[in-house]
This record gives C-alpha cells, structure tokens and sequence, in this order.
C-alpha cells in the first residue's frame, strides 16, 4: 500500500474528450504509483486515419478494432492483478463514440446493434471487473481546442469543429449518468500535472474515494 491508500492491485481509469490531458495524466499518475500504464496506440491503428476522412465507411470497422484492443488490455490488466493506470475506457467506446455515429447516422441502425450486442457479451465475462476509480478530465472547449490544435494530429485539426462540440456536450451528459464505478472529477485548470504537490493532491483524493466505495 502506497501513502494514498490506493491498494497496490487497483485499476485507475482516465476518461474525458479527446485532448483533454488523459495520457499526459495516465502517465504522471503511474510514474508516481509504480503502476503500469495501458495506453491507447494512436499510431499503430489501422483505421483511424481513415475514420476521420470517411465516417460512414469506417466507423464501424473502428469500433471493433478499438473494442478489440480494449478488451486485450482489459485481459492483461487481469490477468497481471491491476495495479494499472489506464489511459481511457471502454465504457466510453460504447456511451460516447459508438453513440454518436449511430445518433449521426454515420454507423448504421445494424452496424450499431451488431457492435452493442458483442460489446455486452464482452463485458459479461470474468476478465471484466470495473476500474476502482475513474477519474473523469473536464475542461472548456476552447482549452481543448486548443490542446488538439497543439499537439498536432493532422487528422483531428482538420477535423469540423463541430465534431469535437458535439464530443464535448455528450461527455458532460454522459459523466452525470455513468455509475459503474466510482468517479473523482479534475477540471484542467485545479492541476498543474508538472508539479509534484498537484498529482500528490489527485492521488490523495483517488485514495480517498477508493476508500469510501
Ligand atoms: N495539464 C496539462 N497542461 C497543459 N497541457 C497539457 C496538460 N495535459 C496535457 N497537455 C497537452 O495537451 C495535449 C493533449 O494531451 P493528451 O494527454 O495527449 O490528451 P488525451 O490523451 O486526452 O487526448 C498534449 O499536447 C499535451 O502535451
Ligand atoms: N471508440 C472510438 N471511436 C472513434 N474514435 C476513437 C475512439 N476511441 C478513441 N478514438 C480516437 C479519438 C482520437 O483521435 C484518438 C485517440 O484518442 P485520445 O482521446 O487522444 O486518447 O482515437
């Protein structure tokens, strides 16, 4: 047991829209813990480039691809016992992505239920305990513009900002209903992620919700 009273087996989740700071935090926080990370592999997947330039041809076959890859992570944080931060969810996979093509029309009504129905037989399995604690990033849409524009994925900056509007707005819906596990919310602007006293501060308030579940 480490000085937060995060016990050494836990799984930590990230979550929030893209750009927000969930990498930059899944790997202060597991430096600072002698946790793994589980990250997302942007450069490796073989849609998504594709994705952003055509949604209706590739949405459905990105989904798959990231319920695949979220799903070995979730076997290996498993099977290792925890003691993982992990850079996004797979709760968001379904509640905000998947949603919000099949909403748009850009994943079909049976694409959208073939990929719903494999995702809950996925979830119904003994490798699927939920995280201890998800930690929900918020920020305004212009910080996280901003940060997108900054860290320079040509993909997303050519993307509409419409797109990354609507995120934002399903984000804030979806964090108010989500209940599979406990959640500490950090807007971007309460922490500083270069500075030791602030992720002492995020750690100690993880170990503290931790502590009431
Ligand atoms: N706390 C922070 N303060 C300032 N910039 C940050 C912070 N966290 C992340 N960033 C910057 O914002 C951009 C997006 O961060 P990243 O961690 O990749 O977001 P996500 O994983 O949520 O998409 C990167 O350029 C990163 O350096
Ligand atoms: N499930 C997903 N569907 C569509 N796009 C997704 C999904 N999960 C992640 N993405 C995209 C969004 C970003 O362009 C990259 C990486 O996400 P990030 O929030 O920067 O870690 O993948």
């Amino acid at each position: 047991m480490n000085p937060f009273g995060i016990p050494d087996n836990a799984v930590i989740t990230i979550a929030g829209t893209v750009g927000v700071g969930k990498s930059t935090l899944t790997s202060a926080l597991a430096q600072r813990l002698g946790f793994r990370t589980s990250l997302e592999q942007v450069d490796y997947n073989p849609y998504l480039d594709k994705f952003y330039h055509d949604f209706e041809r590739w949405s459905f076959h990105l989904q798959i691809y990231f319920l695949a890859e979220r799903f070995k992570e979730q076997k290996k944080m498993f099977e290792l016992g925890g003691g993982f931060v992990q850079d996004r969810s797979i709760y968001e996979d379904t509640g905000i992505f998947a949603k919000m093509h099949a909403d748009q029309g850009t994943m079909s009504k049976v694409d959208y239920e073939t990929y719903t129905s494999l995702y809950e037989a996925m979830v119904m399995t003994p490798y699927f305990p939920h995280p201890d604690v998800l930690i929900y990033i918020e920020g305004s849409l212009p910080s996280i513009l901003r940060r997108i524009t900054e860290r320079g994925r040509e993909m997303e900056i050519q993307t509409d900002v419409s797109y990354w509007e609507h995120m934002h707005a399903r984000y804030a819906r979806w964090i108010g209903e989500f209940s599979a596990c406990p959640v500490l919310r950090l807007n971007i602007d309460e922490y500083d992620v270069n500075d030791p006293a602030s992720t002492t501060d995020i750690l100690t308030r993880v170990g503290k919700v931790i502590g009431q579940s």
